[in-house]
């Protein structure tokens, strides 16, 4: 359902740091002209906004927690957003589709990348609505949370100091929640204790991983 992926390491996060504080930032209403939710700064520089979504991008497909439990077929490149004092980005769930050079993406899991301190700023969290309860995430720099792009959910108002995250949304080729889950769930034990199980009961089970694949992914 939700996961916390440490993505990035230091020199990446650096890296990052440093394109944001050269990059031309503009008012994120750019992509969302009719929102009146969306209070934030968004990176608007050709050049800066290559080089960041290639590192992060990179960084997503060569993480296998992060493959693993999003499944993507299409990862948007990610966009460095900046949140000031007195901004926030009120509560939504994601638009099902976003419009993408190469077509449209179909959002089934959105992602959040932590890139500068918590320490750095005061309000800021992340708050995500699951049924009844609240959870709110304000993580270590280099740390993504990836969670259903349906919930609902809303970056609460920053009080203090800067907020910079990056932002994408993935097309999973399991676009089904419960099916994706499942399926994490089974390949994960299956990973963990595959190697204990009688070989033949191993067998077993792969068939099932496989044909469970062969249903539900798309
Ligand atoms: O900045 C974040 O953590 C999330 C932003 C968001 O919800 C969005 O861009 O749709
Ligand atoms: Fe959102």
């Amino acid at each position: 359902m939700f996961k916390l992926v440490p993505l990035l390491d230091e020199q990446e996060v650096r890296t990052l740091r440093e394109i944001a504080a050269s990059g031309q930032f503009v008012d994120g209403k750019i992509s969302n002209p009719h929102s009146t939710i969306k209070n934030n700064l968004q990176l608007h520089d050709a050049a800066a906004y290559e080089r960041s979504s290639k590192i992060l991008l990179d960084a997503m497909v060569r993480n296998p927690d992060f493959m693993e439990f999003t499944f993507p077929a299409r990862i948007a490149p990610p966009l460095l957003t900046r949140y000031t004092p007195g901004m926030h980005y009120g509560l939504h769930p994601d638009a099902a589709y976003i419009p993408l050079s190469d077509g449209q993406l179909r959002t089934d899991v959105s992602c959040t990348v932590f890139i500068n301190d918590p320490a750095d700023y005061d309000g800021g969290a992340l708050h995500i609505m699951l049924g009844n309860a609240d959870l709110r995430f304000k993580e270590a720099p280099g740390t993504a949370i990836v969670y259903p792009s349906h919930t609902l959910h809303e970056v609460e108002p920053v009080t203090r100091g800067e907020r910079l995250v990056a932002i994408t949304f993935i097309q999973s080729l399991i676009p089904d929640l419960q099916h994706r889950d499942l399926i994490y769930e089974l390949n994960e034990v299956a990973a963990l204790e595959g190697g204990k199980m009688d070989p033949a009961n191993y067998t077993r089970l792969q068939a099932v991983q496989y044909q469970l694949l062969r249903m539900w992914r798309r």
